[in-house]
């Protein structure tokens, strides 16, 4: 296993950011980690990343422990989030350089692995500019690219997609996919549920300080989330009295203006929708059925489990 906690616990002083964690994920997985503000993800990455140390329990990364073996757990990771270790007054290459030099290449062999870095994240046009005159999405690649000098078995990922525009985020998103591909382990700690759907194999939600739930997205969304049946109408008013239609014969519909959105859940499916409409004599305009969302799954454990 590349990561393996077992029953993690972190307090600072009397706050319990971590109460009892235990995941695991091997090579080539993408471990996202979701939880709201101060469900302690960060405290998880953290003490995995060495830079705090656990109350109880033990922490794993490639078999080194974080508490007895600190040294060798820095040297298989990579950490990479807010573009905090870029130093906007150097150019992107001698940033990469620096960090080369920094993890013990020489110089030549830290300008190679510079150049290496460059053409796989396509810096190669901009690699000479000092980073502060990069676009957002350039001082992500160049980030990433920095985490990755060391060859990291591991890699930390802290929102890498903040504040991307759309390009942006496909791009990154393609990149750490291919990282993944090679073997390398991503723990990717978000709060945009789409970005772990569409880059995680293996998802925890967190909530004050507890796994509430780990799966693989799939798992989670067949076992928590649920299916929705969007149905269009000629008009507001038929859409209205559809919703009513629909709540009478106990499904959870909402309805925004010509459109209904009913809950399929459990006991219901499609077939009570077109049926309930049928009795009454109201002809759709239009039914589209959507397979739940990491999104849906989180709403509903927030609902069923008050996740904070
Ligand atoms: N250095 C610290 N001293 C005291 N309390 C802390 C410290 N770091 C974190 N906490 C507390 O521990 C809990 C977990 O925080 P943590 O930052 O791990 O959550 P998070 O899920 O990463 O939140 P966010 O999404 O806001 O980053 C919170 O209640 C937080 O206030």
């Amino acid at each position: 296993m590349r990561i393996d906690v077992v029953g993690l616990r972190k307090c600072y002083g009397q706050v319990e950011a971590l109460a009892d964690v235990t995941l695991r994920a091997g090579p080539g997985r993408v471990l996202g980690v979701l939880g709201h503000n101060g469900a302690g993800k960060t405290t998880l990455v953290d003490i995995l990343a060495t830079r705090t140390l656990p109350t109880a329990g033990t922490a794993r990364v490639c078999g080194f422990d974080v508490v007895r073996n600190p040294r060798q757990v820095r040297r298989v990771i990579g950490v990479t989030g807010q573009a905090t270790a870029v130093d906007g007054a150097l150019p992107g290459r001698d940033n990469l350089v620096l960090v080369a030099r920094l993890l013990g290449a020489n110089p030549r062999q830290a300008g190679d692995r510079a150049e290496e870095l460059i053409e796989a994240f396509g810096l190669g046009d901009v690699a000479g500019r000092p980073a502060a005159t990069y676009s957002g999405g350039l001082l992500r690649r160049l980030d990433l690219a920095m985490s990755l000098v060391g060859r990291p078995v591991v890699l930390f990922l802290d929102e890498p997609s903040t504040g991307l525009d759309p390009v942006g985020r496909t791009e990154l998103w393609r990149l750490v996919g291919d990282l993944a591909a090679d073997g390398t382990t991503v723990v990717l700690t978000t709060q945009y549920l789409d970005e772990a759907d569409e880059l995680a194999t293996d998802v925890v939600v967190l909530g004050a300080g507890r796994v509430v739930a780990s799966g693989t997205p799939a798992q989670l969304k067949s076992a928590i989330g649920t299916r929705t049946a969007t149905v269009r109408f000629a008009d507001d008013r038929t859409a209205v009295s559809a919703a009513g239609l629909f709540s009478r014969v106990g499904l959870t519909a909402a309805p925004l203006e010509r459109q209904v959105t009913v809950s399929l859940a459990a006991a219901a499916d499609v077939t009570t929708v077109v049926r309930a409409l049928d009795t009454v004599g109201i002809e759709p305009a239009d039914l589209t059925v959507a397979e739940p969302t990491l999104t849906d799954v989180y709403l509903a454990l927030h609902r069923e489990q008050g996740v904070r």
